[in-house]
């Protein structure tokens, strides 16, 4: 049996949306959470398999395998991932920032772009629920991802300073940002790699039939229970990068060095190590 993590945040529904569950039942068992909860399982060995953040591959990486070319990155605009504030980023040294409680890589992206790029020396962070109006209560700024980013645009975008993380990481790097990644524990790979490859080919099916319209029938399925427009969500999977490509794995790669720099990240993570179907596991530098 192969236990598998489910982000319960609609960027990664292009992988889920098509998965043949009655196929994959006899096999795999899934587990619906927020991101941080899931890292926390996979690093215990709880879950064996799933998307989870990239800051948390980094922390865990000799445990863990890629999974190759699946991945929820952007380059320039995520649309999903942002800092609300009362003042303009340029200002919030001395502040305090809350985070959502549900993030691992995105908290560490935003304590890097302000302490390597706007030189903030001295913000105080807390992390907590995800719920916008207590943040905005008690604290000057606050940074929510998925879902709760987007309801919180939607709803109060227009009564504060709003920063897409991914949009001001790719203007100060020229990099995408990959938020998400697909990873195995290496021990499980090696007991079951033909369950491993039936997921893999599930998830890239999936979104392959999602990319075949464009998103069309997923859009419609989401708005439905999300609220928002068909355009809306169709232009945001559209505009995220689901492959994982060269690209990515460098730009990745960078946020780990410059985590490393700044102190956020102990270990140096200069290589990815990724699953060759045919040829076992590789490293990508
Ligand atoms: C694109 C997003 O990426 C998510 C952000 C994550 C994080 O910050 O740790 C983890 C998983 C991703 O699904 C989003 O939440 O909008």
């Amino acid at each position: 049996m192969i236990t598998v993590g489910e982000i319960l945040y609609t960027n990664v529904h292009p992988f889920f949306y098509h998965l043949n569950r009655g196929k994959l039942e006899h096999q795999v068992s899934f587990i619906p959470s927020i991101p941080a909860k899931l890292n926390d399982a996979m690093a215990k060995g709880e879950i064996d398999v799933g998307a989870i953040s990239s800051f948390s591959y980094a922390k865990n990486h000799e445990q863990y395998v890629l999974m190759p070319n699946l991945a929820v990155s952007a380059k320039g605009e995520v649309r999903s991932i942002f800092l609300f504030s009362k003042k303009p980023i340029e200002e919030l040294n001395g502040c305090n920032v809350a985070l959502t409680h549900s993030s691992a890589t995105s908290i560490n992206l935003l304590k890097l772009l302000l302490k390597r790029f706007y030189k903030h020396e001295n913000v105080r962070y807390e992390t907590v629920p995800p719920v916008f109006g207590d943040m905005m209560a008690s604290f000057d700024a606050c940074l929510l991802i998925g879902d709760d980013a987007i309801e919180a645009k939607r709803h109060h975008g227009d009564s504060f300073y709003v920063y897409d993380l991914a949009e001001r990481w790719t203007a100060f790097t020229d990099w995408p940002m990959t938020f998400a990644v697909f990873a195995m524990r290496k021990e499980k790979l090696l007991d079951e790699p033909n369950g491993m490859h039936e997921l893999y080919t599930e998830w890239k099916e999936s979104r392959h039939k999602n990319e075949k319209d464009h998103y069309a029938e997923l859009a419609k399925t989401v708005t439905n229970d999300y609220g928002g427009t068909e355009r809306f969500w169709q232009q945001y999977f559209t505009n995220l990068r689901y492959h994982f490509l060269e690209e990515d794995q460098r730009g990745l790669l960078y946020f780990y060095q410059l985590l490393h720099e700044e102190g956020f990240l102990d270990q140096k993570i200069d290589h990815l190590n990724v699953w060759d179907i045919k040829t076992g596991i590789h490293s990508i530098t």
